[in-house]
């Protein structure tokens, strides 16, 4: 499968060659694009059972050309859900506090905008009846490619076995071509687009590599 397509060393360069090309072509979305599909990210995502059953959802706060996240943070938090939102350590793992409006976000390095309030501990992740995780692109066997970090890869080997995990995206940042993977790497099983959201058949323990 996908595993073996590259040698180890190279599956890093072929990563950093993809993550140049997904971030080329996010720099020439324009603001009413990138608002657009916030707001269709927003109705695709509260549609999701799994994610209008949940009590306690994890995101993030979508800055630059990543795919919006500002509508959906406020409907879930008007519902009464409790929204986790991800402050980045030194070393790239991922502490989390309650999303409490836009007013609770401060701007953080890397141009992240983060949430103010306490923190809750890189464990809190594992409360989350749904994870919803950024990403640049994911492949149909629902194998991501992140920034290049590993935070996610922490962070989903930390979420409840039965947490909902979805990876939000541009239109056309779902490929036909593999991710290169390498042992580390969690899937997901889910990616919501603004045109909907496109379900992997992942068996539960399936989410890593055998290889
Ligand atoms: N909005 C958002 N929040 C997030 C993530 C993310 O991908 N998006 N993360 C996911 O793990 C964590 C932060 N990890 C990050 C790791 C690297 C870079 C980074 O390399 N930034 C570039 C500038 C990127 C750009 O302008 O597009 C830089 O600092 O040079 C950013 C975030 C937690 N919070
Ligand atoms: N569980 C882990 N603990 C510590 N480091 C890890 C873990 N998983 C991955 N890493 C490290 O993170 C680095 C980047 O991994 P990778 O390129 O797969 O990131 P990514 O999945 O694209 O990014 P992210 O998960 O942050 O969105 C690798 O050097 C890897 O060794």
């Amino acid at each position: 499968m996908q595993a073996e397509s590259f040698p180890p060393p190279d599956r890093q360069l072929a990563k950093e060659k993809m993550r140049r090309r997904v971030l080329a072509r996010r720099a020439r979305l324009r603001p009413p694009d990138l608002q657009a599909a916030a707001v269709a990210l927003r109705d695709v995502l509260l549609s999701v059972s799994e994610v209008s059953r949940a009590a306690v959802v994890a995101a993030y706060v979508g800055v630059g050309t990543e795919p919006g996240t500002g509508p959906l943070l406020d409907a879930l938090r008007q519902r009464g859900v409790r929204v986790l939102l991800p402050v980045l350590e030194p070393d790239f793992d991922l502490d989390w506090a309650v999303y409490t409006g836009p007013d609770g976000l401060v701007r953080a390095p890397r141009g992240l905008l983060e949430p103010a309030g306490p923190r809750l501990g890189p464990t809190a992740v594992g409360t989350a009846d749904a994870v919803l995780v950024p990403g640049l692109a994911v492949d149909r066997s629902g194998m991501r490619l992140g920034r290049g970090g590993g935070s996610y890869d922490r962070v989903l080997g930390r979420a409840a076995r039965e947490a909902f995990r979805c990876a939000v995206l541009h239109e056309g940042e779902l490929l036909d071509d593999d991710v290169p993977a390498q042992r580390h790497d969690q899937r997901v099983q889910a990616v919501a687009l603004p045109s909907g959201l496109v379900r992997f058949p992942l068996a539960r323990h399936e989410n890593t590599l055998r290889a």
